[in-house]
C-alpha cells in the first residue's frame, strides 16, 4: 500500500489524475481498454474537475460504479446522474460507455440485473477492474459496505443490495470484496478534517473497518489523503 500526503484539495485532484493518466494509459496500450469503477460521493468533484484534462483515447474507456444509490437518475442523489450531467459534456466520454443500473427496479433485481451487465462486459464472471476509485465516509464505510453490516462477509455475489444503508439514500447496489480485491489498482481519495479520526484509525491504529478491507490481492493500493484528513496521524 502506498500512502500519498498533499496539503490540499487540489493536490489531491492533482495527483489522483496523474495516476488516472497512467493507469489509463497502460491499460489501454496493454489490453485496448480501460475498465474503471466510479464512486459517488467528493470523489464526484475530484474527477469532474480533474479528468477532463486528461490526454486518453476516451472511446477506450468502459465506466461503472464501485455502487450506486437505487434512485432516478434524475435525481440529484443518482451517482450516474451527476456525472452524466458534470463529466460527460467536458470529455470526449459517452453515455453508453457508462454501465449503469436498470431504472425502476428495486434494489435486488437492479443489483441482478447490474452484474448481468458487468458478466457481458468482462465476457464472465470475473470483474477484473482496471482501476476503482474509492472514498471513505466518516464511519469508514467504502462503496456501499458500511460498518458491521452482513454484506461486509458477502462472498458468493459480486454485486450485492442493501436497503437499510445508513447513508441516504438507503436503497442502494454496491460491488463486494469479491470484486473489489480483484482490482489491478484501487485509489481512495480523502479530503477534509471530517475523515481525520477515521484515517487514523485505519492507517494508524489498524482498525478493522470497511476500508481497511480493501487490499486487492494481486494489484495496488494507494491512499490520497490531504493535509486536513492526515492531522491525527
Ligand atoms: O455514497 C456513495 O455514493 C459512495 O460511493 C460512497 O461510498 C462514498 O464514496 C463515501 O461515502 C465517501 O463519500 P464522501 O467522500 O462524500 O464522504
Amino acid at each position: 500500500m502506498t500512502t500519498i500526503k498533499v496539503n490540499d484539495e487540489q493536490e489531491i485532484i492533482n495527483k489522483l489524475s496523474s495516476y488516472i493518466q497512467k493507469i489509463s494509459s497502460d491499460s489501454i496500450h496493454n489490453r485496448g481498454k480501460f475498465y474503471v469503477g466510479l464512486s459517488g460521493g467528493s470523489v464526484v468533484k475530484y474527477l469532474c474537475e480533474g479528468l477532463p484534462k486528461l490526454d486518453t483515447d476516451w472511446s477506450k474507456w468502459v465506466l461503472a460504479f464501485c455502487d450506486e444509490r437505487v434512485v432516478p437518475e434524475e435525481s440529484e442523489d443518482s451517482t450516474f446522474g451527476i456525472y452524466k450531467r458534470q463529466l460527460i459534456p467536458r470529455t470526449g466520454l459517452k453515455q453508453e460507455q457508462f454501465v449503469t443500473i436498470k431504472q425502476g427496479l428495486s434494489a435486488e433485481e437492479a443489483a441482478k440485473d447490474y452484474a448481468d451487465k458487468l458478466k457481458l462486459v468482462f465476457n464472465g464472471n470475473n470483474f477484473k477492474f482496471d482501476l476503482l476509485l474509492l472514498g471513505m465516509g466518516p464511519d469508514g464505510h467504502t462503496c456501499s459496505l458500511f460498518p458491521n453490516h452482513p454484506l461486509l462477509d458477502e462472498i458468493h455475489l459480486n454485486v450485492a443490495a442493501i436497503t437499510d444503508s445508513p447513508k441516504p439514500p438507503p436503497a442502494r447496489i454496491t460491488l463486494t470484496y469479491a470484486v473489489v480485491n480483484e482490482a489491478r489498482n484501487c485509489i481512495f481519495t480523502i479530503g477534509g478534517s471530517s475523515k481525520a479520526e477515521m484515517v487514523k484509525r485505519i492507517l494508524k491504529n489498524k482498525e478493522d473497518l470497511p476500508a481497511a478491507r480493501v487490499n486487492p490481492v494481486n494489484g495496488s493500493l494507494y491512499w490520497i489523503i490531504d493535509e486536513a484528513a492526515a492531522a491525527l496521524l
